[in-house]
């Protein structure tokens, strides 16, 4: 299937710009933080160190001989880049590469203890056991008397200002978290997200998650939400299958925060309590779809995962990386049409997500004139949100 055909693909060699700082700046913070996280050995650290000096200067190296995923990497375009500039190459393939090669450098697909061992686990786990998460679970006591559909507003809008909590994101955002959030959407399709819920409570909900920690924890509270009212009847939860992007949630971050939430008090503990059962029942299943940290666009996803999103009665796409690839990691004006760019998607989709790069698609004019006339930070500071459905 071709990508949408307009617009440049974005690169990461235009200096000043925000990808060529995400490459020259974030990821050289990202391996240092990763080298003081856990105690690793020399190798690990010459390994890491090797990726700083090689990231910055030089070139795309191809994967071991022997790596698991080598096959899959040469097709998703190692063939083509290897040996090109990290920052002439698409951004998007860059950046997912990069992850994969600081996995290579601590031995996270290699045989041997460090397999299996997350990189970033420290930092999402401080993330998730800070006082901030015990309050936002506390809020959710509140909600109980509230009318239903506030209550479908208060869980839909935790699940996507929960975005703004991106451990990447806060690494090269200096108070990201801090500055307070816009408080109109920059396109809001909010009913017709709910309305693509049928009231017959049948519904099949895939979510593509985004972040761990306090993204997820909220993801999974609008999840027990649908569930528990009989809004739909059974969510699929996507997580990536191996440790990506700093804070992208992995399996073993849905089981922390399952656990966070079941051992909370309060209206928290319920909703963690309910997930449990969900998922020894089948209502609530996850999946780590390799395709989930692929270097591409969903517009190429493989048949088996275009067949489950077709069957699903609505997916809904959490983040900033997920509505890149959802809509193209390309340079459109951001007034372009968010459902000529989603047309290829299978079924009905939605996006959720806080701005955080430059990548945005379906605003009206006088939105886009609004947000430019203050500047032009409004498109990666997190500040301004959007919910789009196609
Ligand atoms: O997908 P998320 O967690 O919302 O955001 C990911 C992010 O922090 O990383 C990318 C740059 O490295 C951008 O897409 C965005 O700034």
């Amino acid at each position: 299937m071709p990508e949408t055909p307009f617009a440049s693909v974005i690169l990461g060699n235009e200096p000043g710009s925000f990808p060529h700082g995400v490459l020259a700046e974030r990821h050289p913070a990202i391996i240092r933080q990763v080298r003081d996280a856990l105690p690793y050995g020399p190798g690990q650290r010459r390994a890491l160190d090797e990726l700083l000096r090689n990231c910055a200067e030089g070139t795309v190296e191809p994967l071991p001989a022997d790596a698991p995923d080598r096959a899959a990497w040469q097709a998703w375009g190692l063939a083509e880049y290897a040996g090109r500039s990290w920052f002439d190459v698409p951004w998007l393939w860059s950046e997912s590469y990069f992850y994969r090669r600081l996995l290579e450098a601590v031995g996270y697909f290699a045989p041997g203890p460090w397999r299996g061992i997350d990189p970033f686990r420290p930092v999402k786990r401080a993330e998730l056991d800070a006082p901030e998460t015990d309050r936002e679970l506390a809020a959710l006591d509140g909600l109980r008397d509230l009318p239903e559909p506030e209550r479908d507003r208060a869980l839909l809008h935790g699940s996507l200002w929960g975005n703004r909590a991106d451990l990447g994101f806060r690494l090269s955002a200096e108070g990201a978290e801090d500055r307070e959030p816009a408080p109109a959407l920059v396109a809001d399709d909010s009913e017709r997200l709910w309305s693509l819920l049928p009231p017959d409570g049948t519904a099949g909900l895939v979510l593509v998650a985004d972040n761990a920690g306090r993204e997820l924890v909220p993801d999974l509270l609008l999840l027990a939400h649908l569930l528990a009212g009989d809004r739909i009847a059974r969510a699929v939860l996507h997580v990536k299958p191996h440790p990506y992007y700093v804070s992208d949630a992995i399996m073993a971050d849905v089981l922390d925060g399952l656990e966070r939430l079941r051992t909370a008090p309060g209206a928290a503990g319920e909703h963690g309590r309910l997930l449990r059962r969900a998922m020894a029942d089948g209502r609530l299943t996850v999946r780590a779809h390799p395709f989930s940290c692929a270097p591409l666009p969903y517009e190429r996803m493989p048949d088996d995962l275009r067949a489950e999103f077709a069957a699903a009665t609505l997916t809904v796409f959490k983040g900033d990386l997920n509505y890149r690839r959802l809509v193209g990691d390309r340079r459109r004006p951001p007034t372009a049409s968010f459902a000529a760019a989603t047309a290829y998607f299978p079924g009905p989709v939605a996006a959720l997500r806080t701005l955080k790069s430059e990548v945005v698609t379906g605003l009206t004019a006088a939105t886009e004139a609004r947000l430019v006339a203050a500047g032009q930070r409004w498109r990666t500071d997190g500040t301004h949100a959007l919910v789009q459905v196609n």
